[in-house]
């Protein structure tokens, strides 16, 4: 193995820039104080970070799988806004142990995830650090459409998401128990894989707040219930649960509910609609906007438990 520390950061950027994703929108890539990058519409930005320890450990999770995590969870957040991602800023931290081939794996997650969107990587920055740490800044821009924030649920509108829930979740139970059961879920756990591209379809169908799950259907539910001052009363029967979270469930003897209401992770799409007609096909209705209070309700009740909080645990 050579390490990180062995070559250097100018060798490195050499080894490493050539393997990433590039994109049309691209007019200055690496290799300059910034780089430059072609918008149509509005530019529409969003950064997110992955802590080693606190996002994914190097014992669960190859550089690939945290490139491509890195890579997803940023497009997911234009994805969200009714927007499509143009290019990435990554930025990597690293002790000077890491071997280069974790960073040369990364970068090669980063392309797999990025390349069928067109998506590109135009720069980044290097740091030494105790642990990895990765941060991205994603660019997108407006296709014809206005952005769809968290803040336009009106009451009486429907709640939908995109895609069935609880499969990252779960397959961190199953990771962190030691338990090998369900593989599907364990690598959707490293590798999720929401829909790029349901986000603009969403918009173009009218959706009136759109946001992607990141820390549990619930907690992310009443940030679009506090953005738009509406109540959301939720239909936990009607929560479509990933098939592999009640698999990962029934080995760890434990909710599979609880997985899609609370774990996150999964980057699928909330949304609310006018109306069903306009829910695009695919999606699954759970519940409705409504006005006779603030916050999240399931079935009737204020919920125990809405999902993660990094400074409360
Ligand atoms: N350090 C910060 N400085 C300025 N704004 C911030 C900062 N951290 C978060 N925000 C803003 O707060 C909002 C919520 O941030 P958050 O990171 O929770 O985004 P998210 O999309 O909800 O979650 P995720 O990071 O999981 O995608 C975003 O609009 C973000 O820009
Ligand atoms: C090692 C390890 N421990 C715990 C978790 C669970 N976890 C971490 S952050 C997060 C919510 C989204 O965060 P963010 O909003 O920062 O994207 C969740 C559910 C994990 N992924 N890896
Ligand atoms: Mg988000």
């Amino acid at each position: 193995m050579t390490t990180i520390g062995e070559i250097g950061e100018d060798a490195l950027i050499a080894l490493f820039a050539p393997r990433l994703p590039e994109t049309d929108a691209e007019i200055l890539g690496p290799g300059d104080d910034a780089a430059v990058v072609a918008v149509d519409g509005h530019l529409v930005v969003s950064s997110d970070v992955l802590v080693e320890g606190r996002h994914f450990r190097r014992e669960w999770s190859t550089g690939a799988d945290v490139g491509w995590r890195a890579a997803m969870q940023n497009l997911a957040d234009i994805d969200a806004m009714g927007a499509v991602p143009t290019s990435l800023q990554i930025t990597l931290c690293a002790p000077s142990d890491l071997d280069v081939d974790w960073v040369l794996d990364f970068a090669d997650g980063l392309r797999e995830a990025c390349e069928p969107h067109g998506v590109g990587v135009v720069g980044g920055d290097l740091s030494g650090a105790d642990q990895i740490v990765v941060s991205v800044t994603v660019l997108g821009e407006t296709h014809g459409t206005e952005v769809v924030t968290r803040a336009d649920a009106h009451p009486g509108m429907v709640v939908a998401v995109s895609a069935p829930l609880g499969a990252a979740a779960a397959g961190f139970a199953l990771l962190d128990a030691g338990v090998d059961a369900v593989p599907e879920a364990s690598q959707l756990f490293k590798r999720p894989r929401p829909i790029v591209g349901a986000g603009l379809e969403a918009a173009l169908r009218g959706a009136a707040a759109m946001m992607d799950i990141s820390d549990g259907l619930l907690r992310d539910a009443g940030r679009i219930a506090r953005a738009s001052e509406v109540g959301i009363a939720l239909d936990s029967a009607a929560v479509p649960v990933h098939p592999a979270a009640t698999s990962a469930a029934a080995a760890l003897g434990v909710d599979a509910l609880r997985f899609a209401l609370t774990g996150g992770e999964d980057h699928a799409l909330l949304a609310v609609f006018p109306s069903v007609s306009s829910v695009p096909p695919g999606w699954e209705v759970i519940g409705e906007a409504t006005d006779a209070f603030a916050g999240v309700r399931v079935d009737g009740q204020v919920p125990d438990a809405v999902g993660w909080d990094h400074f409360s645990r």
